[in-house]
């Protein structure tokens, strides 16, 4: 089955580990809705790793990223924003998903 959404490997581990509690995704990925539960894939090869629910979407334009933001993905804010501007270079709206995780698969 395929996942509803997927990660790139190296944040597998936070997300089990619920140290990564939030992502930053553009217009395609913002449909989900607050109490959708998803399934979760590795960006590579599309193999479902856990089962998150999905809390709330909240528009957020890049250069308005927190520290807070930061905290909720397990890293620092320079590290956020490079990170962003590496996925979604020149994007002006992005939005914040906050989810819990529900399973490991
Ligand atoms: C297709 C796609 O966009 N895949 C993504 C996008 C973002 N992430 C991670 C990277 C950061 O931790 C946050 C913020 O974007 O989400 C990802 O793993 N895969």
């Amino acid at each position: 089955m395929k996942p509803d959404i997927t990660f790139y490997r190296r944040f597998a581990a936070d997300i089990l580990s619920d140290k990564k509690t939030i992502t930053i995704r553009n217009q395609a990925e913002s449909h989900f809705n607050p109490g959708e539960k998803l399934r979760v894939g590795y960006e590579d090869n599309n193999d479902i790793f856990c089962t998150i629910e999905v809390i709330s979407v909240v528009p957020v334009a890049p250069g308005d990223l927190t520290n807070d933001h930061a905290r909720q993905e397990n890293m620092s804010l320079a590290e956020l924003q490079a990170v962003i501007s590496q996925i979604y270079p020149g994007e002006q709206q992005l939005y914040v998903i906050s989810f819990r995780r529900i399973d490991e698969c």
